[in-house]
């Protein structure tokens, strides 16, 4: 047997902290949610000098209080001093990358201890908003950029209210459902199943949310507490962004576990990955029931662990709406009764924005060290709108091919399966195929409008809206029988410069 490179790197510490106060004046905000994860992370690990000899700190994109320079706050909160101290980009798979990218500059020898933390309080600062009462937090900066929908979406689809994951998700799910020749009614049965059991992974994770197995009826059912947000989705399918969590990862290589007196039983090693992205304008995808994206990652993360996806002991895959998941599984040969998570999902253990895959990793370090030795867990995050796509091969033994290999780029491979992205058209009347559609809800229940993705007779792509008082057409879409995809409408000019289409 080959020695042990000591500059493997090790995840040696995780750490999670989800604080469920109803009493606004009670909330902790997100630096200190970050600042126990690490603490917790730092004690997990068994050494207390961890913290101290940080190098590397990677804070996760945080929404729900900008600071000005997270960063240079929590290293003041925990007296760390790391030469490369960085704030993230916005995306769910970022913490994905972070850990990777970690792990690779350890094995590079660039970086002795590093850690990547992230947190939100949105459900304290929602809470305190509504009633009025200000937080006694460190000031936040609301000149920080924060990128929303609206910075990243075509025009028309912010004009037409299609600039939220809430409905472009919905756009792969019908587009996908209609490609699998399923019935609405089977894709929905699928996705109600699937999230039952996220849910039942969630209610007996102590950092969970929601922590009560929810029934697949419970899921798929629309009451008032379970009220349709966009077409096929209720609200139990949809992320829960409303949370107070933080979580926190370390790292290190193997030479400095061992002279640091980490004991091997807290070791998760970093074997290898891949990551590709989506035009990040959703309008530029040559179609929306697959992402060639995330088919590249799967397939190579597969191909890591020698073809077959029963070698992945455990799963995370990300899952802030059914479609992530139901198309990753399909890719991974997985059986759709498999368990994929080992978290609980963003619905159910819920979605701390960017940082709910900082909880995932910290989850399946738990699982792995449990694990017998040679097991390998997967861990794939998602983020923007089916956009940005990274997966991480995490071990219970060391990585069978030696050090994490440098490049886990498969954007090129990607690209190379995308068929031709049809021209858009903003100005069009007359005949259009559905290619895909969602419904929006109002709080109320009913539809707000519908949304259309379709194609003209020459293979052009508009988007258009399908009015509320439209009851036939939005019939039609929301009939659970039969998918509407491929179904001929007609295009009509609309109001704000917009296009209706209507069930011919
Ligand atoms: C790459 C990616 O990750 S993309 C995903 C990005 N994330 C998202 O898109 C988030 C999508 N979800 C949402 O925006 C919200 O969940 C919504 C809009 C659907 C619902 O939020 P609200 O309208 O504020 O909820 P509503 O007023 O109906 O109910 C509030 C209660 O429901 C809870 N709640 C809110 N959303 C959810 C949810 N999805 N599931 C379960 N409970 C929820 C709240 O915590 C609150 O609970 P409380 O009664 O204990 O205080």
């Amino acid at each position: 047997m080959t020695a042990l490179d000591d500059r493997t790197p090790v995840i040696v510490g995780v750490g999670e902290i989800t604080h469920r106060t109803k009493e606004a004046a009670e909330g902790l905000e997100p630096i200190e949610l970050m600042a126990r994860a690490m603490r917790a992370a730092a004690q997990d690990s068994g050494a207390a000098a961890l913290l101290a000899g940080l190098d590397s700190l990677d804070v996760v994109c945080e929404y729900s209080w900008p600071y000005t320079d997270a960063p240079a706050l929590l290293n003041a909160r925990l007296g760390c001093s790391p030469a490369r101290s960085v704030y993230g980009v916005t995306g769910g798979e970022a913490p994905v990358r972070y850990i990777h990218e970690a792990a690779l500059r350890i094995a590079r020898g660039e970086s002795q201890v590093a850690a990547i933390t992230g947190a939100e309080a949105r459900y304290t600062v929602d809470a305190a908003a509504k009633l009025g009462i200000p937080l006694a937090w460190t000031p936040r900066d609301d000149s920080v950029k924060l990128v929303r929908g609206t910075d990243i979406c075509h025009p028309v689809a912010i004009k037409l209210g299609a600039a939220m994951p809430t409905t472009i998700y919905p756009f792969y799910e019908n587009a996908a459902l209609a490609h699998w020749g399923q019935t609405p009614r089977q894709a929905q049965d699928e996705s109600s199943r699937l999230w039952a059991r996220y849910s039942e992974v969630a209610a007996a994770n102590p950092y969970a949310w929601l922590r009560k197995p929810f029934t697949p009826e419970d899921i798929a059912r629309v009451d008032a507490a379970n009220r349709l947000i966009a077409w096929p989705y209720t609200k139990h399918m949809v992320a829960n962004p409303l949370v107070n969590m933080g979580a926190a990862v370390l790292l290190t290589s193997v030479g400095h576990a061992r002279a640091l007196g980490i004991p091997e039983d807290r070791w998760v090693y970093v074997w290898e990955g891949a990551a590709a992205r989506e035009p990040r304008d959703y309008l530029q995808r040559d179609q929306y029931h697959r992402s060639h994206a995330q088919d590249l990652v799967m397939e190579t993360v597969l191909a890591q662990v020698g073809g077959d996806a029963s070698a992945f002991e455990m799963l995370e895959l990300y899952s802030c709406f059914p479609i992530v998941p139901k198309m990753a599984r399909r890719t991974l040969g997985l059986a759709p009764e498999a368990r994929m998570t080992s978290t609980g999902g963003l619905s159910f253990f819920g979605a701390p924005l960017n940082d709910y895959m900082t909880h995932a990793a910290a989850g399946l370090v738990r699982a792995l060290r449990a694990a017998p030795k040679g097991k390998a867990a997967l861990l794939y995050g998602q983020g923007e709108y089916v956009t940005k796509h990274h997966a991480l091969v995490l071990g219970s033994s060391p990585p069978p091919q030696g050090l994490p290999k440098p490049d886990y780029d498969v954007q090129a491979a990607a690209d190379a399966r995308r068929g031709p992205v049809p021209p858009l058209v903003l100005q069009y009347a007359g005949a259009a195929t559905l290619e895909t559609f969602t419904v929006a809800y109002g709080r109320d229940g009913q539809p707000s409008q519908g949304i259309v993705i379709a194609r003209t007779p020459a293979g052009e792509r508009l988007m258009a809206r399908v009015e509320a008082t439209d009851t036939a057409s939005l019939k039609v879409l929301t009939d659970l029988d039969r998918s509407p995809v491929g179904c001929v409408g007609t295009v009509t000019a609309g109001a704000d410069d917009l296009l209706n289409w209507s069930v011919s």
